[in-house]
């Protein structure tokens, strides 16, 4: 599949495997390299007169003395800036020397209106925040409002997490080379790379399989094939029940957003237990889904045993208080036998950051299969010290809470990541400012409940519910609220068991 990311290290690894498999060299890759982007850059500006192609002292750099030497010989006008030689020897020297054209200083580069400039200062290689000239030549770019277009990155924007170290290029267009790397989808650098294009500069499939890269742009190409679609012998039961728990008497629509959510996913059944306090309430807003009074674990162990649910929504709408911490981990202690899978959200989060040492304990035994959806907040209750380490980018703390609680996370946020304990990681890219609704997040809760319902394999249902979510938002366009969700999902669902 060509949705791997691959962070700048295995990049440079797939470049060198690239290379000892050959016939490709290092300057093969390099001229291949260049030659996409001069092309790109014919292809979308035209009409530009002049074309200021910035050089940094690495391969990045290389890059650049190929893109000048293909625009001039097509008879584009080309400055040449570079912020030193490539060290001798490199393959970026070897460009450098294949491109007659003079360099200009960094220093005195200033772009004027008509131009478009090319980045290729800095991309994999960035090691520390940019700074000096560099910096100015960012500033009189921006001031000058041109197109940039970066090679591989915006410099200043760490291929590894997205942030930006000192100041950073807002391109129009990022012309990466063989895969997608984690900073092209991490915010802030989703937002400054502009349009991103893989170019093909043969690094093969193989090449890139051999990386062991784990981590991977959501799409649904590689996990449709695990998406549910109901056996012709189907009953509701068959097609998965899903449980899921309300809150009080004046905070039950969550239980219902997620509920509904659940059901329009495909689940069979879906029952919301409610406390008696809340009957009322539930009764009188559901139809199809089953109501049943729940108010102890006596209460919900008896609903198991009767109506052997597959999966639990724990945590919409049920306040932070310590006791649903402690039922929270009471429910994945009774688990064994009685439900294969628990989706906690928001409170059922954010109650268990008073038992992290208890709820770590009871992940050590890996049951329930557990789906955590916590925005940024709620991470930072669970997993502090995680989230306090600054060097982490966002797929790296996902994926190190995933691994510490045992559990597919599910990160959310504009750049939501999904992660996995065996170390799988996807980043989210079809997400809308859309879904910055409230209740959003328990209608997303119902439809990873409803997947793993119908058995779908929690890493796929999880990357699924994600991408399913944004995109009924999409869908269903300005106006939305999470009462919307549960409806648009219908044509989603359709499209994708189609
Ligand atoms: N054959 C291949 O591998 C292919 C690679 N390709 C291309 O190579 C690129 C990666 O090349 P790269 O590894 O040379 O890194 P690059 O981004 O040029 O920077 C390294 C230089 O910058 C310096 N430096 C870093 N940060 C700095 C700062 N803040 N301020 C100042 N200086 C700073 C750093 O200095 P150092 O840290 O060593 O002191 C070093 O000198 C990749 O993005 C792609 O475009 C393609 O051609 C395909 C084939
Ligand atoms: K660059």
């Amino acid at each position: 599949m060509a949705f791997e990311l691959l962070t700048p290290d295995e990049m440079a690894e797939a470049d060198r495997l690239a290379i000892a498999a050959g016939p490709v060299d290092g300057i093969g890759l390099m001229r291949w390299a260049g030659g996409a982007v001069a092309a790109l850059v014919l292809k979308r500006f035209p009409a530009v007169r002049t074309v200021h192609v910035l050089c940094g002292p690495g391969n990045n750099g290389g890059d650049g003395y190929v893109v000048a030497r293909l625009l001039a010989e097509t008879g584009v006008a080309v400055r040449l800036v570079a912020t030193g030689a490539p060290r001798k020897g490199s393959d970026a020297a070897l460009a450098a020397a294949e491109c007659a054209i003079a360099v200009e200083p960094l220093a005195a580069f200033a772009p004027e209106t008509g131009s478009i400039v090319v980045d290729a200062l800095y991309g994999a290689g960035l090691s520390r925040p940019l700074d000096g000239d560099v910096v100015q030549a960012i500033t009189r770019t921006a001031a000058a409002g041109v197109p940039v277009v970066a090679v591989d990155l915006p410099s200043g924007v760490s291929g590894v997490s997205g942030e930006v170290l000192g100041n950073a290029f807002a391109a129009t267009l990022t012309v990466t080379f063989a895969r997608k790397k984690p900073g092209h989808l991490l915010y802030p650098g989703r937002a400054l790379c502009g349009e991103t294009i893989v170019a093909d500069i043969g690094v093969s499939d193989a090449t890139v399989a051999a990386t062991a890269a784990r981590s991977f742009e959501n799409d649904p190409s590689w996990w449709r094939p695990h998406f549910p679609s109901p056996a012709k012998d189907a009953h509701k039961y068959s097609r998965g029940h899903v449980g899921v728990f309300s809150g009080g008497p004046s905070a039950t629509g969550a239980a219902r957003l997620s509920a509904m959510a659940a059901a329009r996913a495909g689940a069979g059944a879906v029952t919301v237990l409610s406390p008696g306090a809340s009957l009322v309430a539930n009764a009188a807003h559901l139809t199809s889904i089953i109501l049943r009074r729940s108010d102890t674990l006596q209460d919900a162990l008896a609903f198991f045993d009767a109506r052997k649910p597959e999966v639990l929504v724990y945590g919409p709408g049920l306040g932070a208080e310590p006791e649903v911490g402690r039922f929270a981990l009471e429910l994945m202690s009774v688990a064994e036998g009685r439900f294969g899978a628990l989706v906690l959200d928001a409170d059922g989060i954010s109650s268990l950051s008073h038992r992290r040492a208890a709820f770590f304990e009871v992940r050590k035994r890996g049951q329930p299969a557990l789906v955590l959806t916590p925005h940024h907040g709620e991470f930072g209750r669970l997993f502090p010290e995680i989230a306090a380490n600054g060097s982490l980018s966002k797929l790296e703390r996902a994926r190190a809470a995933a691994r510490r609680a045992q559990a597919i996370i599910i990160y959310k946020g504009p750049d939501t990541v999904i992660a996995a304990p065996d170390g799988r990681a996807a980043i989210n890219t079809n997400g809308t400012p859309l879904l910055a609704t409230a209740g959003s997040g328990d209608v997303l809760s119902g439809i990873v409940a409803a997947l793993l319902a119908q058995r779908m394999p929690a890493f796929e249902a999880a990357c699924a519910a994600v991408w399913m979510h944004a995109e009924a938002a999409r869908r269903f366009g300005p106006g939305l609220i999470a009462e919307d969700l549960p409806l648009a999902l219908r044509e989603v669902v359709a499209g994708l068991s189609g």
